[in-house]
């Protein structure tokens, strides 16, 4: 499904990403983690072409991202940045934005249909006829992901999607995403710096570190050793009601 293979990055000369290499099966979720400023939200936006990588390829449902048109792009790809732009529009308008690839601007009755169904699903019925100017970074945060689920992507892109959000918000939005990435067999990549998180709902990791990839593989990778060398926190990874836990020594 997704398939990135020698990606280099660089803002204005300087190096951000480095030999990036990776592949992800339809159905999965992988967590990129790693320290601030490493470069986990310049690969997201690599993947999607809002930033081209200067060398590198960049597969996603058997396509080269970087030959697309952008309006080709949104089709298969739904990216969620860390922060998205409130103007003077409903929340159901700002969903109903997620169709545009499919429809241009003829709303039709399967479109309408997708996105009260995403509304339902996230709980968004009585945000639904508000303003996103005037909702809080969690609502927003939420609309957003609304937005990039109603696209029907193959492969869903999040910037830390649960940065805003409560304890019960975090559970309830990951668990939405794993449904819709079980269900539709589409894949998906999300940024986190919380690694209790990571572990409950990936199924494959990657730590970036240095512009390069650290560690990359399943739940095998997320142990104390790698997390002493990526983010220099001693920890214990232990299993708790059927969680694997990171637990912070310091
Ligand atoms: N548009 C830009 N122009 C120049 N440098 C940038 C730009 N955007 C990000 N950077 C720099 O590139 C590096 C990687 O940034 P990026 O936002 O990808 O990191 P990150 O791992 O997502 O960080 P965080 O965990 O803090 O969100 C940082 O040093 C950042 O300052």
């Amino acid at each position: 499904m997704l398939s990135v293979t020698e990606l280099d990055f660089s803002y204005n000369n300087r190096e951000i990403l480095n030999q990036i290499h990776f592949e992800l099966k339809p159905g999965k979720i992988l967590a990129i983690l790693g320290p601030n400023g490493v470069g986990k939200s310049t690969l997201l936006r690599c993947i999607n072409a809002i930033h081209p990588p200067k060398t590198g390829t960049i597969i996603v449902d058997g396509e080269e991202v970087l030959a697309l048109e952008k309006h080709e792009i949104a089709k298969r790809v739904g990216y969620v940045p860390q922060r998205s732009e409130a103007g003077q529009l409903t929340a159901y308008d700002a969903i109903l934005l997620g169709r545009k690839p499919h429809i241009g601007w003829n709303v039709g009755e399967k479109d309408r249909r997708v996105v009260e169904s995403v509304i339902k699903k996230l709980g968004l019925e009585e945000l639904a006829l508000r303003h996103i100017n005037e909702m809080s970074g969690g609502e927003l945060q939420r609309v957003a992901i609304a937005r990039a689920l109603v696209q029907e992507p193959k492969l869903l892109l999040l910037d830390e999607p649960t940065s805003s959000l409560d304890l019960k918000k975090q559970l309830e939005i990951l668990r939405t995403v794993r449904q819709v990435v079980e269900n539709n067999k589409v894949s998906a990549v999300i940024t986190m710096h919380d690694l209790n998180l990571a572990l409950r709902f990936a199924d494959n990791y990657i730590f970036l570190k240095d512009g390069k990839v650290f560690a990359h593989g399943g739940n095998e990778i997320v142990v104390p050793e790698t997390i002493k060398q990526v983010y220099g926190v001693a920890t214990s990874v232990e299993k708790f009601n059927g969680f694997h836990v990171v637990i912070p020594h310091e």
